[in-house]
C-alpha cells in the first residue's frame, strides 16, 4: 500500500505565507495529498479557524483519516474542479479566505508501481488519479484512434514525435496490447531517434496521457473559476504548478481577471463597468524553490508558485 511511500510538500513555507492567514478564518487545500499543507494551514488556525480539503485519490482520503479527530478538518474526496460546488453546498461560498492548489501527482503515486504513472517503475498502465473510476491508461491506448493519440501527445505533452509514436502504437497494439507501464516506455525508447541529455523519452507522452486521463487542464480551469466565486474580498489564492502548460493557465487566468475589460477605442464607457471583470490582483512574481530546497528535493524543480488576492467586488 502507499502508505509506505512519503511525499515532501514543495514550496510548503512560501504556499501557506502566500495564503495569509487568519487564526478564525476558512481555508481550502484542493490537494491534500498527504497533507504537508493542509497540516501547516491547521497549525496557524486558532480553535474557530477551519479547513476544507479534497482530494481525488481515495489513498489520500485514507491518509486524510489521520486529521479526523480535528473539529476543524474536513476532507472531501472529489475533484477540486468541482471546489465551488463541494463549498456552496457547506455554505461557505464567499467566505472563503485562501484556496491552495498544488497541482500534479504525489510522490506516493508516482513511487508506487501499481498506480501506473512512471515509465521508471513497471506496473499496471493506470495513472488514474481516482482508481476507483473511469478508464485507465491502458484501456484508452487499446482503443483510441492514431488522430486522437497524436492530439494528446502533442498538446499535453509538447511531443515532436506524436504522429509516429501514435502509428507505432496502434500498428503493435494488437498482437502485444500495452498493459503495464514498460511496455510503452520501451516502444518510445526504441523508436526516438535523437535522445535529450537527462530526460528519459516517453516522459512527454507519459506526461499527456496522465492530463488526459485525468481531465487535468479541464479541472484547473474550473477550480480557478471556482475558487473566485468562493473567495471572501481579499482572500487569497496560492497556486503551485509543475509544467509550462499549468503554469501557462494559471498565469493567464490570474491576467483575465486582474485586467479592465477590452473595449473598443472612444466607445462610452464607465470606469466602473471597465472595472467589472477586475476580480483578482496579482500579488509579487511567479516564486520557485530556493537552492536548499531542491538540494533535499529534486522533485520541487519545476515548480512555480503564483498568489493572487481577491478584489473587494
Ligand atoms: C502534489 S500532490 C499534493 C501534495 C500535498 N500538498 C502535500 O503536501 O501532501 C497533488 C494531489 O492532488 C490530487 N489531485 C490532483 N488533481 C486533482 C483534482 N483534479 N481534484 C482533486 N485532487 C487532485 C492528487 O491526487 C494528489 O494527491
Amino acid at each position: 500500500m502507499s502508505e509506505n511511500f512519503a511525499h515532501l510538500s514543495v514550496l510548503l513555507n512560501e504556499a501557506v505565507e502566500g495564503l495569509n492567514i487568519r487564526p478564525d478564518g476558512i481555508y481550502v487545500d484542493g490537494t491534500f495529498g498527504r497533507g504537508g499543507h493542509s497540516r501547516r494551514v491547521l497549525s496557524h488556525l486558532g480553535e474557530h479557524g477551519r479547513l476544507i480539503a479534497i482530494d481525488r485519490d481515495p489513498q489520500a482520503i485514507e491518509a486524510a483519516k489521520a486529521l479526523a479527530d480535528d473539529p476543524r478538518f474536513t476532507i472531501v474526496h472529489g475533484g477540486f474542479g468541482q471546489l465551488a460546488e463541494y463549498i456552496e453546498q457547506l455554505g461557505l461560498s464567499g467566505k472563503i479566505d485562501g484556496v491552495l492548489l498544488d497541482l500534479g501527482v504525489s510522490s506516493p503515486q508516482l513511487d508506487d508501481a501499481e498506480r501506473g504513472f512512471s515509465f521508471l517503475r513497471d506496473g499496471p498502465l493506470d495513472m488514474r488519479m481516482d482508481n476507483s473510476k473511469g478508464q485507465t491508461a491502458a484501456e484508452w491506448l487499446a482503443r483510441a484512434d492514431i488522430e486522437d493519440m497524436a492530439w494528446v501527445f502533442k498538446t499535453y505533452g509538447e511531443e515532436k514525435n506524436a504522429r509516429h509514436i501514435a502509428r507505432c502504437i496502434a500498428a503493435d497494439r494488437d498482437e502485444t496490447p500495452f498493459l503495464r507501464t514498460k511496455d510503452l516506455a520501451s516502444l518510445i525508447e526504441r523508436i526516438t531517434k535523437h535522445k535529450e541529455r537527462n530526460k528519459h523519452p516517453a516522459t512527454r507522452v507519459f506526461q499527456a496521457i496522465r492530463i488526459y486521463i485525468n481531465s487535468e487542464l479541464e479541472q484547473i480551469s474550473q477550480a480557478l473559476e471556482g475558487a473566485v466565486e468562493v473567495l471572501a474580498p481579499h482572500g487569497r489564492l496560492s497556486v503551485i504548478s509543475f509544467h509550462s502548460l499549468e503554469d501557462r493557465m494559471v498565469k493567464r487566468f490570474i491576467r483575465k481577471y486582474s485586467q479592465a475589460e477590452e473595449v473598443p477605442y472612444g466607445l462610452p464607457v464607465s470606469e466602473e463597468q471597465l472595472n467589472r471583470n477586475r476580480k483578482l490582483q496579482p500579488l509579487g512574481k511567479a516564486i520557485k524553490p530556493s537552492d536548499a530546497e531542491l538540494e533535499l528535493n529534486p522533485r520541487a524543480r519545476s515548480s512555480v508558485l503564483r498568489v493572487a488576492e481577491r478584489l473587494a467586488q
